[in-house]
């Protein structure tokens, strides 16, 4: 991802590539560099600190690295308050199917009893459920929760540990990890005599990049922190 993202803000006409940075890089390159966005696309255990250095530098962040929970949300939100000029953008996912299927599932879960969440990726991947998996699980489990609707139907008694996916604020997330695949997820809803499925695919990581793109130009309009891209796209 981040080799991905250096060519297309390299090519793209109205951004500058200034750094590149890799682990074994100091981020004060950022800084001597003059960029003004930096985009994180590294490893949960990395991501905070990236994120801090920004922050406290003044550099506005795109933050693409998934595994970020409610607690690393906040962190950011308490650095950002010492530099309010400063804007963070977390995108669980840059694709702009994902972040429309995120929506539609969002739209969806107030009409079905039942749901749960699919997600598909290659196996080199570290955090489990996926990024948008957990978006996705929070945003429908908001969506129940204003309609009032109440737990998921299960009547599950004995299980083998795991068979029954992780439990993302009620809604239930199972992750397959599989060679061949790039990132796909599937959001199951049902109610009586029918389902609906919302299934979206990245075959390449470059599905990625026009989202990447659209959040370099606009964080820096965007003070404090975004979660996820739906505002940019007006949706
Ligand atoms: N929001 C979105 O749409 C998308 C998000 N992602 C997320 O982006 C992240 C990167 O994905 P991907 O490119 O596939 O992963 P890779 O493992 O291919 O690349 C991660 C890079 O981060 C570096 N890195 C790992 N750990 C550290 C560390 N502790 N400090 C500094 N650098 C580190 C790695 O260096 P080294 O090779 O030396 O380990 C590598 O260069 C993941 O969190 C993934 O979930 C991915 C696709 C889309
Ligand atoms: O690691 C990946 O590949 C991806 N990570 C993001 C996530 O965790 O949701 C986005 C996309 O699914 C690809």
């Amino acid at each position: 991802m981040g080799s991905e993202a250096v060519r297309a803000v390299g090519e793209a006409a109205d951004t500058e590539l200034v750094a590149a940075i890799n682990r074994e890089d100091d981020l004060s390159g950022l800084v001597s560099a003059g960029a003004q966005v930096a985009v994180d696309l590294t490893h949960p255990d990395a991501v905070l600190d990236n994120v801090r250095f920004c922050v406290e530098h003044g550099i506005h962040v795109v933050v693409g690295t998934s595994g970020l929970g409610a607690a690393e949300l906040e962190q950011i939100r308490s650095w950002l308050a010492e530099r309010p000029e400063v804007g963070v953008l977390v995108a669980p996912n840059f694709a702009i199917g994902a972040v429309l299927s995120m929506r539609f599932a969002e739209l969806a879960a107030k009409f079905f009893e039942s749901v749960e969440i699919v997600e598909l990726h290659h196996p080199k991947k570290a955090d489990a459920p996926s990024g948008t998996a957990a978006r996705t699980a929070q945003v429908i489990a908001q969506a129940r929760a204003e309609a009032g609707l109440g737990e998921v139907p299960d009547a599950t008694t004995k299980e083998l540990d795991g068979a029954r996916g992780a439990d993302v604020d009620g809604v239930r997330v199972h992750s397959v990890r599989m060679t061949g695949l790039v990132a796909s997820q599937e959001v199951l809803f049902g109610t009586e005599g029918e389902t609906l499925t919302i299934r979206h695919d990245s075959f390449d990581r470059r599905s990625f990049m026009p989202g990447v793109l659209l959040s370099v130009r606009e964080v820096g309009d965007r003070p404090g922190l975004t979660v996820g891209l739906d505002a940019l796209l007006g949706i």
